[in-house]
Order: C-alpha cells, then structure tokens, then sequence
C-alpha cells in the first residue's frame, strides 16, 4: 500500500485509493478500462428500455458528464490529501440521467459551498469553461506569439527594496471585496494605477474578478495600454492553466496562485507554464502547512503570506511573522525567495513590523485604495513620501 492515500469510495466505483503521482498513469488506464468495460457490457436503462445495446448520442453525453464529475471528485480527494479544504466543484452527484444497472447514484453531500472562497472557486469552475468555450488555448498560443515581452516583476520589487529600504509596494487597483465591500465609488482604474506609480509602487496589482471583486480583465489590459510602466500581477482565482495564458495576452507579468486553492501538482505545472509565458508567479499561503508545501516546491521565486484568512476573513498581521520564524525563515533566505506581505496593512507601524518579520514586499489594496489621492494614500502608509 506504499505510496498509496486512502480515500473514500463511492459506492460502485471500483477503486480504492488515489495513486501516488508515479502510478497515475496505471490508475487511470485502469479507471478509463473500467468505465468502458462497463458501458460495453451494461447498457443504460435507456439503452434497454429502447431495445438497442448502440449507444445513443444522449448515452454518450451522461457519460462524458460521469466522466468530467469523477474527474471533480478526484481532485477534490487529492486535494483533500494535502490538507486544502477548498473543493474545486460542487459534490452535486452524478447527472440526472446516471442510472445504469450497476451504477449508484451517490448521495448528495449538500452543495452549499462551507465559505466564500469555496463559493469564488465553484463560480470560478463555471466561468473559465464558458471562457475557455469562446476562446480556446490554441487561438491565445497564436496572440500570445505577437504579443509585447512581459516586464521584470520580480527585479522591480527588488529595485525599490534596494533603493529605499523599506519594502517594495505593489499597489492594488481594487474596488470592492467580498469582506469589506465597495471600498471605492468613483473607480477610474487607469487614473489610480497612475496615481500608485507617481506615488513610488514598483508594481500593481489588479484585480480581474467580476462577481466578487468588481475587477475586470480590461482593467488590466486598460491600465497595460495606458503606458503605466510598473509591471502588473493579475489578481486572479486560477483554478486552470488557460487563465494564465489569458492574463498573459490581457497584459499581465505576474500571477497569483492561491496555495489554499491549487494541489502541489498544480503549483509546479503552473509554475512551468509562467516560466515559457514570461510571468512571475506570486504562489500566496496563509498557514504553516500551506508554506511547507510551497517550500517543498522548485523553481519558487515570490511567496506572499496572506494575513487574511480567506475563509473567514479575519485579517491579523502576526501572521506574517508567525510563518517568517525559525526554519521556515531560513530556508527562504538561504533560497533567495522574496516574501510579500499582504492584507491588513494600514500604517507605517504596520509595515515597519512586517518589514521586521523578514518581508521585503507588501502588497496593499484597501488603505492607500480608499484615498481622494491614491498616490497620498502611499505616503501616508510608509510615513514619508517614498517616490524617487
Ligand atoms: O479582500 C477580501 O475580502 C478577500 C476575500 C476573499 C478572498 C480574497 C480577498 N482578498 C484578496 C486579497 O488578498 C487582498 O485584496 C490583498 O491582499 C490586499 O488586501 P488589503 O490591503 O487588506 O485590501
């Protein structure tokens, strides 16, 4: 049973563990002989009832929908496995037409998501595979090949470290968030991603939600156009490898890949594909095991420590510090990693503690957002103007 992680079995299901990453290819031979051998042998209900062992065209699609949920319910368990507890899909049960001979329908858990990142993450799921329908990997490969180079996110955050001691500012265009809400009426995204970099941010950040955040991909692709030159992270949920791709050609030359969100595997695959695109990859934590996992990951460049719990929103500053202490501490600076701080941070205290714990970026939205002058707001947060 080495290497293998028990797993809850649905009824009819014939498996019994997830594999290690090394037997995947096996298991999923196995599932998919399975699932043929199966359809092969038993017909649907429907099958029978219209006196044909063919396949219809609807039979087809149920199990293309079985498929596409047993996928679901596999990342959730994976998932699961490394201790995140954000389910990538709504354990809705197998579709309505699922009913053939052997097969169960399984119970339904309940599809309210447990908290609003849960709920962010299963609109997310909805929302790219409309996107990815209109606009497939294969026509944003061909924009991307024309597309201007990408800007050093990470060389700027460094620059403005060296340059005036204090933490590097990346600056977020953020109008409204599931916590705190509208945090901004009049939202010129352009006019305030000016003001930040007249203010002395090294980069912005600019939320692309819509539902949640108010944020929009033509913001960023608006503010790219605008001739702003500090690069851009796009704030996004990735749950899938197209968005990265997306954020590349709307503008971007950063990401953000949330550690509560996405397994190990999709960490390091994600990490590959902003390497050929040109992208940093800001890989965000907010516990001890979510950093450990990070940690244990190649290729890692920026880490940001959320001091806001995204699950229940409680924001404490501490966090930071807590996750910066003894040799987790260690192990970043011996592998040069920057750490962002984030959330949370309102005065100059605030950031000269964080600085303390050993970061050497912040990343700031609401204080500095909520300012008649945006570019104000910065100085007011460093307690002196930090533009050169
Ligand atoms: O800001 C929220 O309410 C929120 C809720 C759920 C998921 C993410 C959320 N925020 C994203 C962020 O992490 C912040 O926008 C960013 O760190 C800046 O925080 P702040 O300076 O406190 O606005």
């Amino acid at each position: 049973m080495e290497g293998l992680v028990s797993m809850k079995t649905a009824p009819g299901i014939s498996f019994q563990s997830i594999p290690s990453p090394n037997q995947r290819p096996n298991f999923f031979l196995r599932r998919s002989m399975d699932l043929q051998h199966r359809r092969f042998h038993f017909p649907s209900i429907r099958a029978q009832q219209s006196g044909t062992i063919f396949p219809r065209k609807e039979d087809e699609e149920d199990s293309l929908k079985v498929k596409e949920w047993e996928v679901g319910m596999l990342q959730n368990e994976v998932a699961a496995s490394q201790g995140i507890r954000i389910r990538r899909r709504p354990p809705s049960g197998p579709p309505l037409h699922y009913v053939g001979p052997f097969e169960f329908r399984l119970q339904n858990e309940g599809n309210t998501p447990r908290n609003i990142l849960e709920e962010i993450v299963w609109h997310k799921d909805v929302e790219v595979s409309q996107m990815k329908e209109k606009k497939p990997l294969l026509s944003l490969k061909k924009v991307i090949e024309n597309s201007p180079p990408t800007r050093d996110f990470v060389g700027s955050l460094k620059a403005a470290h060296l340059q005036t001691g204090l933490p590097g500012l990346i600056a977020e265009v953020k109008k409204a968030s599931p916590s705190r809400g509208i945090l901004r009426e009049n939202f010129d995204p352009v006019e305030i991603a000016r003001a930040y970099e007249k203010g002395g941010a090294a980069c912005l950040s600019v939320l692309t939600d819509e539902k949640y955040f108010k944020g929009s991909f033509e913001n960023l692709e608006a503010i790219r156009n605008a001739g702003v030159k500090c690069p851009l992270l796009c704030k996004e949920f990735v749950i899938d490898a197209w968005q990265i791709y997306y954020a590349r050609i709307k503008g971007a030359d950063a990401i953000l890949l949330i550690a509560a969100v996405l397994p190990d595997l999709d960490i390091r695959y994600m990490i590959k594909i902003c390497k050929m695109l040109g992208l940093a990859a800001l890989v965000e934590v907010h516990d001890e095991r979510e950093m450990d996992r990070v940690l244990g990951i190649e290729g890692i460049e920026l880490i940001g420590i959320n001091n806001r719990n995204l699950e229940t929103f409680e924001v404490d500053i501490s966090n930071t510090k807590k996750l910066l202490e003894g040799e987790r501490g260690q192990m970043i600076r011996k592998k040069d990693i920057i750490v962002v701080g984030e959330s949370g941070l309102f005065t100059p205290d605030d950031v000269a503690y964080v600085q303390e714990a050993g970061v050497k970026a912040v990343l700031v939205g609401e204080s500095i957002v909520k300012q008649s002058d945006p570019g104000k707001g910065i100085s007011g947060l460093f307690g002196k103007d930090i533009s050169l």
